[in-house]
Order: structure tokens, then C-alpha cells, then sequence
């Protein structure tokens, strides 16, 4: 892969590290033993927004996520007419009805996969307006298309302005009739939770099937118990493919978010890395969030593992275990943390069935096998995974990150057993986490920006 040039107009005022053009990390003194409070969820964060914003009435959203997602969902719906306050992690926003105040204009949504999933059904669902829904260079690349065929056949009136399939796209509120409709899932969840999310807003019963093998299944689960807390029950099948939808409106809100189970995973790979203890102050295994899975996959690198009412914590063990093929299907925001493991692990490790991934904020596949190359790690890449050798990765020139923040947080962590590992564009990890640096040098990871 070529050098992937970060595209910094699409940061926001909550992002970290704006300019910076390297950061150089350095191993620990000693095992790391701490404990931390994760930033909000990432998924829970965006779905509550969007879905206080269609409710009736006003909702207190609590412990949000502010970081570059966020916001650009917030900022739109702020250009929508919304109107809501931000104070610290607290969020307030007046409901409207699924009727947006402000008809007309553009809105920019940065490099969010979420908010472009999720919002055009939302739009769409209003009875009056027109707006150019635009994202960053790399979002305008990633597919939209079953989502848009769905919501058209639903009564939308959505189109493309540029390449087919792809945003932009202008979105003509005309109101959703329901129906029956049929939605691919294969190689993104997020179509089908933006049709739920629409769903209860068309004029008439909707009834969804999932055309084919779906992706990461607990995040529809995640998008089903939030609109049960704001009023709307949604009934499904337990194969998570057949879905109706009545219509209904959403009721305000206050709801405390959980914090981010994918971002939990890198402060507990740290210490699996170390031989060191992390504690997450903030998750518990209650959570539908898919990414709590990994800790299965710790346990089976020889980690230890504990989860109690109030949190979860890991200790890493002598030498991490290897020599097994695991299918990360269901929670592949974690492929690229497990990849950043493997090297350390006493055996190879593959990853099969994350095919979807290549179009996330990068080929998270092809960039993930070009970085360990670089760093002299031996690596096989197949079209839907990679196999990872053991091997003691060499520190060179500075890493491109591809704008990703998941490369970066993943890459990172070869820097907690290899001294001087330089990465370029640290500040893309502020799509979801705008203090991780801050967060791994407080846990002792010698970080120097
Ligand atoms: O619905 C969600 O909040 C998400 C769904 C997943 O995306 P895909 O289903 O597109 O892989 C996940 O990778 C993403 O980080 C968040
Ligand atoms: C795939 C991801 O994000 P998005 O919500 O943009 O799809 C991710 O966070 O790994």
C-alpha cells in the first residue's frame, strides 16, 4: 500500500495531536499496574444521539464519547436545526419528532461510518427537506449502496451525486411508507442498524430480511436495546435476519452510556504485551458490545482475566501463546490488536473470515500485513485474513498510520516491546480516542510527541 496522506479537514475541535507529525514510543521501565476510566462508546454514543434527536421530547445523554465521530454527529444535527448543549460528557438535546427544522444544506460528517450509515434513513424519514450528505476523502470510498437500495425501496428518495454507490448523496425528505424490504449485511452491520433506526418512523409496518451472511451481529443487538430504552420494540428472529418494525415514535431520554469496549481492548493488550496488570474502571461483562470478546482471546494467549461487578482487569502472562486460527468475524475492530500481538506470541496466529475490513478507514488487512513487513515480521495476507509469525519486530522508519485510527492504536502497542518504534500522524486516533497517547504514557508507555 501507498503512503495514505491524513486528511486533517476532517478532524474536529475535539481531536488531539492536530499537527503532529510523529510520535516515538519507547517500552515501559517496568510492567505496567494501573488502572483507567475508557472514553464512551464510540457506537452508543452516535446511536443515542441521532435517536434523542428523532424522540419526542428531551433527553441527557451522559459519559458521551467526545472525540472525532461524535462531534461531526453532534455538528450535524446541530446544521439539521437541533437544538442541544454540551457541557463536559453531558449532552442535552430537544427532540424533534423526526421533522428537522433546518430543510436545506450540506452536511459534513468527517470520516464517520456510523453517521453515514445511520443518518440518511433518518433524514429520509422526515416529510420535508434536502440535504448533500458529505464526508472525507476515505468515507466517500466506503460502500453505502444496500443501505441506499433499501431505503429507496422504502419510499426514499436518495441519490447519488458523484459515484454510484458512494457518498455524496442528496437526500430529498419525502417520508418512508415501511413494507417489506430486503438489506445486505455482508459486508457491513451498520445498513441494517440505520434501517432499524428509520424503521419506526415510516408510515406503515416495516418488515426487513437480511439478504445474506451478516457481520458483527451484536452491533444490530447494541442498536435493537437502545431503541427499546427510547419506547420502540423492534421483533426479530434469534438468527438476527428477519425483522418488523411498527410505527412508533421515540420518547426522550436519560441514559448513561457505557465506555468503549474496542477501545478497552488496546489498555489490556498493553498489559498482556508487559506482563503487566490494567484494570478498565468501566466496563463489565453486562455489555452487548462485541469487542468484550477479545477477553477470550487474551485468556487463550495465556492471559489472566477478571471481571467483577464494577470493572475488568488482565495480567499478562511470561510469554504470550500462539498457534491457533480464530474466525474475528463478529468483533473485527480487533483483528488489527490481535495482529499487534501475534509477533510476541510463542506460535503463528491467523485470522480468517474479516474480508469486510478492507474497506473500513483503510485495507485494514493489506496495511496491517505491509506494517509488519516493514518491521521485519514474517506475514501471509489472504483476501478475508492474515496469518502472523512469531518474531522480534525491528524498529526503522517511521510507520504510516493510513489515517486510522485503529493502525495507530494497534501499532502503538509493537512500541510497549520495542524501543524507538516511530509512527507517523498520531492524531487520527482521535476518531475514537483523542487521549490515547496521554492515556498510555499516564500507564507508564514511554511516549515522546
Ligand atoms: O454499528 C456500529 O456502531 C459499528 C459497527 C461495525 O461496523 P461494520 O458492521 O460496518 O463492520 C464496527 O466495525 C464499527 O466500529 C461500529
Ligand atoms: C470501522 C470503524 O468505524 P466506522 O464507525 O467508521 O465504521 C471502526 O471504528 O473501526
Amino acid at each position: 500500500m501507498g503512503r495514505v496522506e491524513p486528511e486533517r479537514n476532517s478532524r474536529s475541535p475535539w481531536a488531539a495531536l492536530y499537527d503532529r507529525e510523529e510520535v516515538e514510543i519507547h517500552p515501559p521501565t517496568k510492567p505496567p499496574d494501573g488502572a483507567i476510566a475508557v472514553p464512551g462508546s464510540k457506537s452508543y454514543t452516535n446511536r443515542a444521539i441521532l435517536i434523542s434527536a428523532l424522540a419526542e421530547g428531551s433527553s441527557i445523554l451522559g459519559d458521551i464519547l467526545r472525540s472525532d465521530d461524535s462531534y461531526w454527529c453532534l455538528n450535524a444535527l446541530q446544521q439539521l436545526g437541533v437544538s442541544l448543549q454540551v457541557e463536559g460528557n453531558t449532552v442535552s438535546i430537544e427532540g424533534t419528532g423526526g421533522e428537522w427544522p433546518n430543510p436545506a444544506g450540506s452536511l459534513y460528517i468527517g470520516a464517520a461510518g456510523t453517521i453515514a450509515r445511520f443518518l440518511p434513513g433518518a433524514l429520509a424519514a422526515g416529510s420535508r427537506g434536502s440535504w448533500l450528505l458529505e464526508g472525507n476523502r476515505r468515507l466517500s470510498e466506503r460502500p453505502v449502496r444496500p443501505l441506499i437500495k433499501a431505503l429507496n425501496t422504502m419510499g426514499a428518495d436518495i441519490r447519488y451525486t458523484a459515484d454510484i454507490g458512494q457518498l455524496p448523496i442528496r437526500i430529498e425528505a419525502r417520508g418512508l411508507a415501511g413494507g417489506k424490504v430486503t438489506v445486505s449485511g455482508a459486508v457491513s452491520s451498520q445498513f441494517l442498524s440505520g434501517l432499524l433506526i428509520a424503521s419506526p418512523y415510516a408510515k406503515q409496518r416495516t418488515e426487513i430480511r437480511v439478504a445474506d451472511k451478516m457481520v458483527q451481529h451484536a452491533y444490530v443487538g447494541m442498536t435493537i436495546e437502545l431503541m427499546k430504552r427510547y419506547g420502540v420494540v423492534v421483533e426479530h428472529n434469534e438468527a438476527y435476519d428477519h425483522f418488523i418494525i411498527e410505527p412508533e415514535r421515540y420518547q426522550g431520554q436519560n441514559v448513561q452510556l457505557e465506555a468503549d469496549a474496542s477501545t478497552s481492548c488496546y489498555f489490556l493488550a498493553y498489559a498482556a504485551l508487559t506482563g503487566g496488570h490494567i484494570r478498565i474502571t468501566n466496563l463489565t461483562a453486562a455489555t452487548l458490545q462485541p469487542d468484550f470478546g477479545m477477553l477470550k482471546v487474551f485468556e487463550r494467549m495465556g492471559c489472566k482475566v477478571n471481571s467483577d461487578a464494577e470493572g475488568i482487569e488482565l495480567w499478562g502472562p511470561e510469554m504470550l501463546q500462539g498457534g491457533f486460527t480464530i474466525s474475528m468475524r463478529e468483533m473485527s475492530d480487533q483483528t488489527l490488536t490481535l495482529a499487534a500481538l501475534a509477533p510476541f506470541a510463542d506460535a503463528p496466529i491467523t485470522i480468517t473470515d474479516v474480508e469486510h475490513i478492507r474497506t473500513h478507514e483503510c485495507d485494514r488487512i493489506s496495511a496491517m500485513c505491509d506494517s509488519l513487513t516493514r518491521l521485519g515480521i514474517q506475514v501471509e495476507e489472504r483476501r478475508d485474513g492474515l496469518t502472523v509469525h512469531p518474531g522480534m519486530p525491528a524498529a526503522g522508519e517511521a510507520l504510516d498510520t493510513y489515517d486510522d485510527h485503529r493502525m495507530a492504536m494497534s501499532l502503538a502497542l509493537i512500541g510497549s516491546r520495542v524501543g524507538g518504534l516511530r509512527l507517523r500522524d498520531p492524531g487520527c486516533v482521535s476518531k475514537t480516542c483523542p487521549s490515547y497517547f496521554e492515556d498510555m504514557r499516564k500507564l507508564g508507555l514511554q511516549v515522546i510527541i
